[in-house]
C-alpha cells in the first residue's frame, strides 16, 4: 500500500493538532482509507523555535518551495494563514496537481472562486472544512447533507475568540481586554485578533456559508459586518435583564432570490438555543423549507477540534484519489447575488437611550418611532445609576433597517435625546 504524503504549510495551532492526529489515529485513517497517511514535509518560518510536538528536524523547512513542489507529496495542507504568498503557493500546488486541504476562511471567501476554478481546470480537491467554525462539519452539512432543500436562513457563532470573550464577560464580570489576551494565549485568536474583534473574520466565514448554503457567488463586500469592540459590560446586563443574551451572530437570509448577510452582536432570547453556546463553542443554525430548523454546535477553534476537520478533508481526498472523482467540486456558486435593500432587511431592534428626565419626553421619543413607521413592542424609562438623566430602553417589533436608521437620525437633532447609547438587533 503506498502511503498517500502529506505536505503540511504550517506548524501552529493547527498544523500541530493535524501532526498529533494524523499520528494518534493512524490505525483508524489507514483503515478508512486502505493506505498510510504520512506527513513527509513541513514549513514553518523559524526552524528553530521550540514546538510542542516533537517531529523530526529533517522534515522541517523554511523553504516553502521545498514543500510545494516536492515531487512525492500527493497532498498540501496549508495552515499557515496568510492571503497574498498563501494564495501562490496553493495555486502552484495545484498547477501541479496537488490536492489542497486548507482552514484558511480569509483566502478562501477572497479568492475562493479562482482557487476553485485552478483546482477543476486540474483535477484536483481543494477542501476547506476548516475555515468555517472549527471541529463543526458545517460545510459538509450544507453541500451534501442539504443539496436537496432550499435553505432560507443560516444564522450562527462562527467566531470562537468572540463568544469566549462575551461569555466571560456576561459569566464572570471579566474585562475585555484580559480576555482577549486569554483567547490568544489558547490559540483561538487569529495572528492579529482585529480580525476577530471586529468583525471581519465571522464576515469571511459568512461568506463561505452563504456562498454554499444559497449558491450564490456572494463577495465579501456583500456582508455588513460589525465587532465587538464597542459592547460594554452594561449592555450585557441590560441584555440578560431583559430575557437576552448579546452574541456576535452571523445571520444570512433569503427571500426569493433576495439575500442579506451581516454580523452583528445581537441580542438573543434566552429560549432560543444559540443563547446558551458559550465559550469557544459555535453553534450555527441552518432553516431549510423542507427541513424546517436544523442546528450544530461545536468547538469553533482550537488545535484539536480544527484539526479534526482538517484530517476528515485529507480522509475525503484520499478516498476521492481511490475513486479517480477528485476535483468535482460540488460547493461552486451557480447562481448571481442579489442583494435586499436596507428597506427590504427586516428585524427587531433594541435601543439603550440617555434622555432629559421631564415631562412629555417619553411622547416625543415614541412620536419619532411613529413617524418612521416602526411599532414598539416594549418600552421601559427608569432613572440613570449615573447621571442625573434618565435611560429608555425600547424593543422594537420587526422594522426595516432602513426605518431604525432614519429614527437614528432624527434623535442625532433631538434635544431630549442626550445620547443613543446602543443599537442591537434582536433574534428570537
Ligand atoms: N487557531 C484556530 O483555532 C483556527 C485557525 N484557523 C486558521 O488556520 C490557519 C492557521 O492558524 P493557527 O494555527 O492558529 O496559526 P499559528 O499562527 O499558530 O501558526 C502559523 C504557522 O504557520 C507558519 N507560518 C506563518 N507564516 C509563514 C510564512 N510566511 N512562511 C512559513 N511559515 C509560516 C508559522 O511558523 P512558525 O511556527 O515558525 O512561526 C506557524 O507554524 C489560519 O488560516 C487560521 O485562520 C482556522 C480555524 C481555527
Ligand atoms: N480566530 C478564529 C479561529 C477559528 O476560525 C475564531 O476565534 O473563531
Amino acid at each position: 500500500m503506498k502511503p498517500v504524503k502529506v505536505g503540511l504549510l504550517g506548524l501552529g495551532t493547527v498544523g500541530t493538532g493535524v501532526v498529533r492526529i494524523v499520528e494518534a489515529h493512524q490505525e483508524d485513517l489507514q483503515g478508512q482509507v486502505g493506505s498510510p497517511i504520512t506527513i513527509e514535509k513541513v514549513l514553518v518560518q523559524n526552524k528553530s523555535k521550540s514546538r510542542n510536538i516533537s517531529i523530526s528536524s529533517d522534515k522541517l523547512t523554511e523553504d516553502p518551495w521545498e514543500v510545494i513542489r516536492h515531487p512525492e507529496i500527493d497532498v498540501i495542507v496549508e495552515v499557515m494563514g496568510g492571503i497574498g504568498q498563501t494564495k501562490e503557493y496553493i495555486l502552484e500546488a495545484l498547477s501541479l496537481g496537488k490536492h489542497v486541504v486548507t482552514a484558511n476562511k480569509d483566502l478562501m471567501a477572497l479568492h475562493g472562486p479562482e482557487i476553485l476554478a485552478k483546482a477543476k481546470e486540474h483535477s484536483c480537491d481543494v477542501l476547506y472544512e476548516a475555515s468555517v467554525a472549527g471541529g463543526i462539519p458545517i460545510i459538509r452539512t450544507l453541500v451534501e447533507g442539504f443539496s436537496s432543500d432550499r435553505i432560507t436562513k443560516i444564522m450562527g457563532i462562527v467566531n470562537g475568540t468572540t463568544n469566549y470573550i462575551l461569555t466571560k464577560m456576561s459569566q464572570e464580570g471579566a474585562a475585555y481586554a484580559d480576555v482577549l489576551k486569554e483567547a490568544q494565549a489558547l490559540g483561538y485568536a487569529e495572528a492579529d485578533p482585529t480580525s476577530d474583534v471586529e468583525g471581519l473574520d465571522a464576515a469571511r466565514k459568512m461568506t463561505i456559508l452563504a456562498t454554499l448554503g444559497f449558491h450564490t457567488n456572494v463577495n465579501l463586500e456583500d456582508v455588513s459586518a460589525e465587532g465587538i469592540s464597542s459592547v460594554s459590560k452594561d449592555d450585557i446586563l441590560y441584555a440578560k435583564r431583559l430575557g437576552y443574551e448579546l452574541k456576535l451572530l452571523g445571520i444570512a437570509e433569503r427571500q426569493d432570490d433576495l439575500i442579506s448577510i451581516s454580523v452583528q452582536p445581537t441580542m438573543v432570547k434566552h429560549s432560543h438555543p444559540i443563547a446558551s453556546v458559550n465559550g469557544v463553542f459555535n453553534a450555527v443554525y441552518v432553516y431549510g423549507e423542507a427541513v424546517g430548523e436544523t442546528m450544530f454546535y461545536g468547538a469553533g477553534a482550537g488545535e484539536l477540534p480544527t484539526a479534526t476537520s482538517i484530517v476528515a478533508d485529507l480522509v475525503a481526498v484520499v478516498k476521492n484519489l481511490k475513486l479517480g472523482v477528485n476535483g468535482k467540486h460540488s460547493g461552486i456558486a451557480f447562481k448571481e447575488t442579489r442583494l435586499k435593500t436596507d428597506e427590504q432587511i427586516s428585524s427587531k431592534y433594541f435601543l439603550l437611550l440617555h434622555v432629559a428626565d421631564r415631562a412629555g419626553v417619553l411622547a416625543r421619543i415614541t412620536q419619532v418611532f411613529a413617524d418612521a413607521e416602526v411599532s414598539l413592542e416594549s418600552v421601559l424609562q427608569q432613572p440613570n445609576p449615573t447621571n442625573p438623566e434618565a435611560e429608555i430602553i425600547i424593543i422594537t417589533h420587526d422594522a426595516s433597517k432602513a426605518a431604525i436608521q432614519k429614527v437614528l437620525g432624527t434623535f442625532d437633532s433631538l434635544d431630549v435625546v442626550h445620547k443613543v447609547k446602543s443599537v442591537y438587533r434582536v433574534e428570537g
